[in-house]
């Protein structure tokens, strides 16, 4: 990796199966001057959380559909406990950390999606306030951003983790960003087999997601991953958060997962 920071998105689908040698990782990696930036989501928290409040959840294309009444959950369950579960367990593990929702200081800027009369309150991201994150960073503390995003009259968004981490890598100007979940990168069946691909490009990802292929939860990590390659990202590593010291193998040779690239 060239740039000493990078952006890291933690899904809800990986985050209890990270086991401290991930968390110590993150440790080493600051203490040797690394500056990492966690984004995370918590999709299967809210599920459950809504579940016992006897609220259905409901999704169009990978994007929950949010009332206020679902709203409050999401913000409850991503900000309230997900967000300091992360901090906990970083500092467990001897990692500064500071928890924020993208409400603090306007710290992820939203707009309506353009299908909001579809699925409500999901935001897009506008707008992210760099200098906020960096100065956390330059105090020695690692950043946990939960995706809620705000707009000017301060209306709540619930914002897709991995739309968020896309944005908040742009805009922080970082190379890499990796993408933690629950399975060991891009997958596709090779004679009957399912195989990681190492490498995947823009017009694999389009013909992967035409052929459903690519489905469901993984539809918006490719689409934010080539969001950010369109800008200064210099590269996307999706990778199993419960594989043995995933992210020093990601840091140190990214010979791990599935790297996405342009061409
Ligand atoms: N081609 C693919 N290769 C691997 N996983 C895929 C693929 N297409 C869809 N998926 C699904 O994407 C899921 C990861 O997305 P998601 O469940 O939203 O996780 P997260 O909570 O980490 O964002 C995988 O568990 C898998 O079911
Ligand atoms: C708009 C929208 O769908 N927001 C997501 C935010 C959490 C998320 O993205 O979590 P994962 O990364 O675990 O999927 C949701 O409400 O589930």
């Amino acid at each position: 990796m060239s740039n000493q920071r990078f952006v890291m998105k933690c899904g809800g689908s990986t985050l209890a199966a990270l086991p401290d040698a991930f968390f110590e990782d993150l440790r080493k990696l600051q203490a040797s001057g690394t500056q990492p930036v966690i984004v995370h989501g918590g999709g299967p928290a809210i599920n459950e959380t809504l579940g016992k409040l006897g609220i259905e959840s409901r999704f169009l294309n990978g994007l929950r559909v949010t009332d206020e009444a679902t709203l409050d959950v999401v913000e409850m369950v991503l900000a309230g406990r997900i967000n300091k579960e992360i901090v906990r367990k970083l500092q467990q593990n001897g990692a500064r950390s500071i928890g924020l929702s993208g409400t603090d200081g306007k710290l992820i800027e939203a707009k309506p999606v353009a299908n909001a009369h579809e699925v409500g309150l999901v935001g897009d991201v506008t707008g992210v306030n760099a200098s906020l994150v960096e100065g956390i960073i330059e105090l020695g503390y690692l950043p946990v951003i939960a995706p809620i995003g705000i707009d000017e009259a301060g209306q709540r968004y619930n914002i897709n983790a991995d739309t968020a981490a896309g944005a908040v890598a742009s805009e922080l100007g970082v190379d890499t960003m990796i993408v933690v979940t629950d399975v060991p990168g891009i997958m596709r069946t090779v004679n009957g087999e399912k195989v990681v691909l190492p490498r995947v490009t823009f017009a694999d990802i389009e013909e992967m997601i035409k052929s459903e292929e690519i489905y469901g939860g993984m539809i918006p990590k490719v689409r934010a991953a080539m969001c950010c390659l369109h800008g200064n990202v210099k590269e996307v590593l999706i990778v199993d958060g419960s594989a043995d010291r995933v992210l020093s193998r990601a840091v140190t040779d990214g010979g791990i997962g599935t790297r996405i690239v342009k061409e």
